[in-house]
């Protein structure tokens, strides 16, 4: 078969060799070679059981299981540690929420799983729940790996770990907690190195490069690991920095026959052919299972979607007033990276120019903090901590917070700026509406041109939501 359809296959995120994907490339336990000269969107819409041997659940349950759910207790009872499930509920964790009720079997049975539900849905509990149910607190070896692409939101999938590995008030003297080591991008190393030769934590969270820095020099051994999740997978494979560490921690650090790899992310574009290459690439095994919650809904419900359209000199203005009307207590503006020309230029950043226009004209502002990729680790967790511990907050972030973040307070999020693709968009959108059990309304407001209104219904046609526009 010819290989004419490689222009297609390079768009992939999930493959980045430009090396055509050719006709060997055939389904598991099966000799006919896959239909090459399809294009991306139709591969998207095989019937799973044609392509491959993996299984999906979730997509015929939605809106079905909600109101009959068990507890997370009886979900997780046999498999995760009392005292764990203890520290659960003194946090608040009663309920399960869907994408939990829908992926916990299927974690626990130990098959391979890729999660694929909304924002603020509750995917990191998921996984962290099957690593309380696999690793052995009195082993001392790294049991279980979560690989993350910020150095933010691995210290937020630190602390959730922390919390369910810490003593339970109640049951404080009998419990062994199992320690978590959080092997973040902009940390001292040095520290960790002696950790890890002395007493390997049962469970790491870790950026990829300071992880591979760790496998690299042998000082981490992954010969015990037992669980391996990536969290923000799409971002993972897209990102041409860590694609090839990823690739290389998937299959030449550790090897899929002995670990369980989990995969999490509420945007997996082309998701058909994501399960497909994990089989081929053997990042999982054949019978992976793919759980996709609210897959006709790729957004929170809770989401009110609108725009403004103004001059491009008016955004300052705009904005303004919208922060005026909607008062909001807590809110994100996304604002576009600074491009190199104007770097070069010497112009002060986007982000910059905004706080420093809404600290003179935006009266009875709630505090205002900056989160950008410029600013150093240090200037990054104090902005951080100086959202989770005001009363309100104004946070002018670049894309940063766009992955991950959990800032359950935020009710509105301004987009500055347009994102530059859908996913982006939902990602944004995503960083508010994220208490699991409330129907409160949250909003999201872009604010462009007349021009970039065909760009804006783009997004809503693709993630298959409403936008309604704001006459001032
Ligand atoms: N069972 C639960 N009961 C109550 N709150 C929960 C439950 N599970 C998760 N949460 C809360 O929901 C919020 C969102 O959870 P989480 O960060 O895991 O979402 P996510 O699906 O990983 O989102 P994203 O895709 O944006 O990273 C968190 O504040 C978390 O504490």
């Amino acid at each position: 078969m010819a290989c004419s359809s490689a222009p297609h296959l390079r768009s992939f995120p999930w493959t980045s060799s430009t090396k055509p994907l050719c006709p060997s490339f055939t389904r598991p336990n099966c000799t006919v070679p896959l239909p090459f000269n399809r294009t991306n969107r139709m591969l998207d819409s095989l019937p799973i059981s044609a392509s491959l041997s993996s299984t999906c659940v979730g997509e015929s349950d939605v809106g079905t299981t909600k109101n009959t759910r068990s507890t997370l207790r009886e979900l997780c009872q046999g498999h995760v540690p009392d005292h764990v499930l203890r520290r659960a509920e003194e946090v608040g964790y009663i309920l399960p929420t869907h994408v939990q009720h829908e992926a916990l079997p299927v974690l626990f049975s130990g098959r391979d799983c890729v999660i694929q539900a909304q924002t603020g849905s509750g995917k990191t509990l998921a996984y962290l729940l099957l690593i309380f149910s696999v690793v052995n607190a009195k082993r001392s070896s790294v049991q279980a790996l979560v690989v993350v692409p910020t150095r933010e939101l691995g210290m937020q999938v630190t602390k959730v770990a922390r919390m369910l590995a810490a003593k339970s008030l109640e049951l404080e003297s009998e419990q062994q907690s199992c320690t978590v080591m959080a092997l973040l991008d902009g940390g001292t190393l040095r520290r960790h190195k002696s950790w890890l030769k002395v007493e390997p934590p049962a469970i790491v969270i870790a950026t990829l490069r300071s992880l591979c820095q760790m496998l690299d020099k042998q000082i981490l051994n992954l010969d015990r690991m037992r669980v391996l999740v990536i969290d923000e997978v799409d971002f993972m494979f897209n990102s041409s920095k860590e694609v090839s560490s990823l690739k290389k921690l998937l299959t030449t650090y550790s090897s899929i026959n002995n670990r369980q790899t989990i995969f999490a992310s509420a945007s997996i574009p082309q998701h058909r052919r994501f399960m497909y290459d994990c089989i081929q690439h053997k990042w999982t095994q054949a019978d992976v299972v793919h759980v996709h919650v609210n897959p006709v809904e790729p957004m929170p419900s809770c989401l009110y979607h609108r725009f403004v359209i103004c001059g491009k000199r008016e955004r300052y203005s705009t904005l303004l007033h919208l922060l005026q009307s909607d008062a909001p207590q807590s809110a994100i503006i996304f604002v576009g990276e600074q491009s190199e020309k104007s770097k070069k230029a010497g112009h002060a950043p986007p982000t910059t120019l905004l706080i420093e226009f809404l600290k003179t004209s935006h009266e009875g502002c709630p505090e205002l903090v900056l989160l950008e990729e410029d600013m150093n680790f240090n200037q990054r967790a104090a902005s951080l901590t100086d959202v989770k511990e005001s009363g309100g907050y104004l946070l002018v972030a670049t894309d940063i917070a766009a992955r991950g973040v959990d800032l359950p307070e935020t009710t509105h999020i301004y987009n500055f700026d347009l994102p530059k693709d859908a996913t982006n968009y939902l990602h944004r959108a995503g960083r508010t509406g994220r208490k699991p059990f409330s129907d409160s309304k949250c909003f999201v407001t872009s604010i462009i041109t007349a021009e970039e209104r065909f760009v804006l219904q783009r997004f809503e046609n693709e993630l298959q939501f409403q936008c309604e526009e704001l006459l001032f």
